[in-house]
């Protein structure tokens, strides 16, 4: 088979390059990041697939890319039908962004064998190129001071887990700054002295404006009886209805343009963003019709704990996350049918594959020209779509910070599908900035809001009417290679239910009062309790922990001291998989 090499490259440039003179350039540079002798040229990202068939060419380009990707991916089994076929992503259909052929580190569906998926990743040559130092193994400062008291030696403490990928960035271009700061958005109180209201920008209409119109989708609600409804040509009335329509567009541009400017400066200065009438409300509605039939298949919301899906390293803890979630790949984005108790069902999502799109459109290429910190996500890709729905009752999420474990993530970008949403109802998103006072988001209808997902700890208060989002992840293409690599060598396979619920029960233990407390007894009780449970439990609380390897995390859990163990329950409520008083679902 033919292998398709889907190729994501940086270029400080606007100039269109073919794809044979970039892989030129990239051989013939030393770095992967091409500078541009014009420092004032704001950065654009290209992604495109393209073909190398010469073997040399190819080897030569790995070696000093590491980001050269063969993807070839056969339609996964799951409950949907239809959406894309083999055919679909064959090696010559080569159009497709890079991101969407990336594995997903967040989907539950049944993990992908070598066959389904390649994907060659960041090697060392990668990190040399880069003039990088491989990332640190172990991620866990309690966990690597344990491994240096089983080893009878002392080990530095990480100082700031962030520092690898933090200097990589740093040591290219692209990161230098493109705006200055800007002071502070007008906040507005709200009665509280820690947690003001988030202001938000508008941004009306802001999707059609970045070159993905709805007005398909808003006529498709106007007239249901029909899914096409292109503009007859040659219809005078219509024609001056259109024209009309694009004088109205190009006056959107330029209020997006400003939007745009206005949400990066937002993301710079305050770490999140939140912008209204992102999507509008009919369109909303149409989505929230559209994803209704599959409220049954929604499932207890898991804690991500940092590795790959294939890692089994996704927990479920209820208590700590009162949602349901439902993960919808790319394929499942575009599915015909699904299958209910054994009998097809057809179904559509164009309305939410469209919304998804437009917000790939703002997250990957239009908002990376307005803030610093996303100049990556074009390649990175993103999750697959979590649709989410807190039932009310009190659900919440407990505060947590989402990336904790360099799995990649850069942003997390959350669109609200409440039309008519009181504050009464609660469910605010609570967003924390480091350094920062708090700050309220209500999930109301077609607003949007993003936040970094490594720095930005952020709860979803109690809720007391059901709230529907949906959640993408968009990810740092560098951190995210080098996530995959190492969860490659760390943890396989994919955790059966005991082994999950053994794992849930240790780290509930770990963060208990009065069970595994951090005491001389404590750590004599965790010892004991990992060296009877079994490996694939301890798989998955290795990668809860960011162990690089289930024997370093053994190692570390029998050797531990009340410090050290202090430090890891510390750390897994950083997680946000502490215990909390969320009532029962
Ligand atoms: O729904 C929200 O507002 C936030 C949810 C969240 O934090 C998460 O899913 O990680
Ligand atoms: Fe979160």
């Amino acid at each position: 088979m033919d292998e398709i090499i889907s190729l994501s490259i940086l270029l400080n440039d606007y100039g269109v390059k073919s794809a044979s003179e970039v892989i030129t350039d990239i051989i013939d540079s030393e770095r992967l990041v091409l500078s541009h002798k014009d420092s004032n040229v704001p950065f654009l990202e290209l992604s495109f697939p393209c073909k190398i068939e010469d073997s040399t060419i190819k080897a030569k380009f790995k070696s000093k890319t590491g980001l050269l990707q063969v993807c070839a991916k056969k339609v996964t089994p799951g409950i949907f039908e239809g959406g894309q076929t083999e055919e679909d992503t064959a090696p010559d259909s080569a159009t497709e962004d890079v991101p969407s052929k990336l594995p997903s580190s967040s989907s539950p569906s049944p993990p992908l064998d070598d066959a389904d998926l390649m994907c060659d990743f960041a090697d060392e040559a990668y990190m040399t190129s880069l003039s990088l130092q491989p990332q640190e193994n172990m991620k866990n400062a309690a966990v690597q001071q344990g491994v240096a008291a089983a080893q009878g030696s002392t080990i530095q403490k990480t100082a700031d887990k962030a520092g690898p990928v933090q200097q990589k960035h740093t040591q290219n271009a692209y990161t230098s700054q493109l705006y200055p700061q800007q002071p502070q958005l007008p906040i507005s109180s709200c009665g509280s002295e820690s947690v003001r209201l988030a202001s938000s920008i508008d941004g009306t209409g802001l999707a059609a404006s970045l070159g993905y119109s709805f007005a398909p989708l808003l006529t498709l609600l106007a007239d249901t009886s029909s899914h096409v409804n292109a503009v007859p040509k040659g219809n005078p009335k219509k024609a001056k209805k259109q024209e009309k329509k694009k004088a109205g567009s190009s006056a959107l541009s330029v209020a997006a343009t400003c939007t745009l400017k206005l949400l990066g400066e937002s993301l710079m200065l305050n770490g999140w963003a939140v912008c209204d009438n992102y999507i509008p409300g009919p369109i909303v509605d149409q989505v929230r019709k559209e994803i209704k039939q599959m409220e049954s298949h929604y499932t207890p919301g898991q804690i991500w704990v940092g590795k790959e899906a294939d890692a089994g390293a996704q927990i479920a803890v209820q208590d700590v996350r009162g949602d349901s979630v439902l993960w919808m790949d790319d394929q499942a984005l575009t599915a015909t049918a699904f299958i209910k108790e054994g009998k097809k069902q057809s179904c559509s999502f164009l309305t939410l594959h469209q919304v998804v799109c437009a917000v790939d459109q703002l997250i990957m290429h239009e908002l990376p020209r307005y803030t610093q910190g996303l100049s990556l996500v074009a390649a990175g890709g993103r999750s697959d779509v979590m649709l989410a729905i807190y039932p009310g009752k009190g659900s919440r999420f407990a505060k947590h910070i989402d990336n904790t474990a360099q799995d990649g993530r850069r942003l997390t970008c959350l669109c609200y599908l409440n039309n008519g949403w009181q504050p009464e109802f609660g469910g605010s998103l609570r967003v924390t900035s480091p350094g920062q006072p708090s700050a309220d988001i209500l999930p109301l209808g077609g607003r949007l809001a993003c936040f970094w997902s490594k720095s930005v700890a952020h709860e979803v208060c109690p809720t007391h009417h059901p709230r529907h989002s949906f959640t993408l992840w968009f990810y740092d293409a560098l951190e995210k290679a080098e996530a995959l690599a190492a969860a490659k060598v760390s943890i396989g396979g994919t955790a059966s239910a005991a082994a999950q619920s053994s794992a849930r029960s240790l780290i509930r233990d770990i963060l208990a009062q009065d069970v595994i407390t951090p005491t001389e007894e404590g750590c004599a009780i965790l010892a004991n309790r990992v060296k009877t449970m079994p490996i694939a439990a301890l798989s998955i609380v290795a990668g809860v922990v960011g162990a690089a390897s289930v024997q370093d995390f053994v190692a570390a859990a029998t050797h531990m001291d009340p410090t050290s163990l202090a430090v890891l329950r510390d750390e897994i409520r950083r997680m946000g998989l502490q215990q909390t008083h969320a009532p029962s679902l």
